[in-house]
């Protein structure tokens, strides 16, 4: 990935940063950068993701996914982390797989996931279990209606069943007590840092994508990582954000401008959302999509308050197709043109009148939208996020705010006594009937 912080500067943008409080900012970075590469050489917890790209076996992985391989569909029952990653990866590479169709269980909408398994031929799914705990409630109780919903089809669960979770808790039991096939959540690898492991690489094998690819784009990224962010882009995104935080862009918009990236914008909320939301501080995420939200966000990204920063990103490359001639004089521009050349038009013309507006913006560039470059965006954005996490001085890798309603959800459905449950019967009510 290539990165240009540009429109983000003091000279173009307010909030911006100015170039000699940029390499002000640079000697944080080396510092932050020192602690950085300790963290990885120590294998510590949350900076050990860093090391995913040489740590990550591909084989291990096309070899528990074997027994499912000529699958027709792939449900992956995970959420958070254990889901956004494989989403991001095989829907951003949905054009380029072997047609495999995948479903993501990520919430607990009853309607919801009945219709997707009403969907599927379940004859022909493989089931795709994801839980570094093992204990989320949300995975578990899917994974218990999916289950029965293949035993209520004839069909036997356990052959087509893999699981990814930790050496313990109640899914190990289960992995151990049927013999499923399984692979192990790396060691000190939080959730959202995972998308490189087996976490979200297996529904990426089951689908055919390039593991070694994924992991080689990730690898060169990894290659970047140095003392200076005048050198590294993952470094240059991470610090530019956390400088225009500190200067009042308290939100920070992710527009990629392309499709197959949505879910990307997904997984970037939780990641820059659960490992800097802390202490009071943290940029908050907000996820968008070119060209569609410049006909919904664009107004208030450009004329509402001065606290955003917007974070295009952009694949130089992609398949196009032409726009046919048309008859209307006026629409003659379109007819000359295709629908990509239409696509960069308005990129270019939207990074531009927010820097005419003086609104702060970034771009990421990606050649193009395939497995190396996923895997590069995937990578640099973890790195840019670590990095920001120091310059915050926050725990990056630990998410203690979720663990309150965990505990009150259980207690309402009785798993136990948790004083959390009772507050939750004691709201504050005043409401407003119609
Ligand atoms: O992989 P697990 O343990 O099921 O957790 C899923 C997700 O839930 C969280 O713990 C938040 O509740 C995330 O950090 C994590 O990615």
């Amino acid at each position: 990935m290539n990165v240009d912080i540009g429109n983000a500067l003091g000279s173009v943008a307010s909030p911006g940063i100015s170039r000699a409080a940029l390499e002000h900012l640079d000697e944080q970075v080396a510092d932050a950068h020192e602690r950085i590469e300790r963290g990885m050489a120590n294998g510590e917890h949350g900076y050990e993701a860093l090391n995913l790209p040489e740590r990550t076996d591909p084989d291990k992985i096309r070899a528990a996914v074997e027994p499912v391989a000529d699958c027709d569909a792939l449900v992956t029952v995970g959420i958070g982390g254990s889901a956004l990653g494989a989403a991001t990866i095989v829907d951003a590479l949905e054009e380029r797989g072997d047609g495999t169709e995948t479903v993501f269980l990520d919430n607990v909408d009853p309607e919801w996931v009945t219709a997707h398994l009403e969907a599927l031929p379940l004859e022909a799914t493989a089931i795709n279990v994801v839980s570094r705990s093992g204990t989320t409630a949300e995975t578990l109780a899917n994974f218990l209606v999916v289950r029965e919903a293949f035993e209520s089809a004839g069909v036997d669960w356990t052959e087509r069943t893999i699981v990814t979770t930790g050496e313990s808790g109640p899914l190990r039991d289960l992995v151990d007590r049927h013999d499923l096939p399984s692979l192990t959540v790396p060691d000190g690898v939080p959730g959202r840092y995972a998308a490189l492991s087996a976490v979200g690489l297996v529904a990426a094998a089951v689908c055919g994508h390039d593991l070694e690819a994924i992991l080689e784009g990730a690898a060169a990224e990894r290659e970047t990582l140095s003392g200076s962010l005048f050198d590294c882009p993952a470094y240059a995104y991470g610090a530019t954000a956390y400088a225009l935080d500190q200067r009042g862009a308290g939100t920070n918009a992710m527009v990629p401008y392309a499709e197959s990236l949505e879910t990307y914008a997904e997984w970037f909320a939780q990641l820059w959302a659960e490992s800097l939301g802390k202490d009071d501080l943290g940029q908050t995420p907000v996820r968008a999509l070119g060209v569609t939200d410049q006909h919904s966000q664009l107004q208030l990204y450009r004329a509402g308050p001065r606290d955003k920063l917007v974070t295009f990103v952009r694949p130089l490359e992609a398949p196009d197709r032409e726009i046919p001639a048309t008859e209307v004089d006026d629409l003659s521009y379109l007819g000359d043109a295709t629908l990509g050349e239409l696509l960069d038009a308005e990129f270019e013309a939207t990074e531009a009148s927010l820097a005419a507006a003086s609104r702060p913006n970034v771009r990421i560039e990606l050649e193009c939208v395939d497995a190396d470059e996923i895997g590069s965006l995937l990578y640099g954005m973890e790195a840019a996020c670590v990095l920001a996490g120091e310059l915050y001085g926050v725990d990056t890798f630990e998410q203690p705010a979720v663990e309150w309603a965990k505990k009150a959800t259980r207690g309402l459905l009785g798993g136990g006594e948790f004083e959390e449950a009772n507050a939750v019967t004691e709201k504050t009510t005043l409401r407003v009937d119609h």
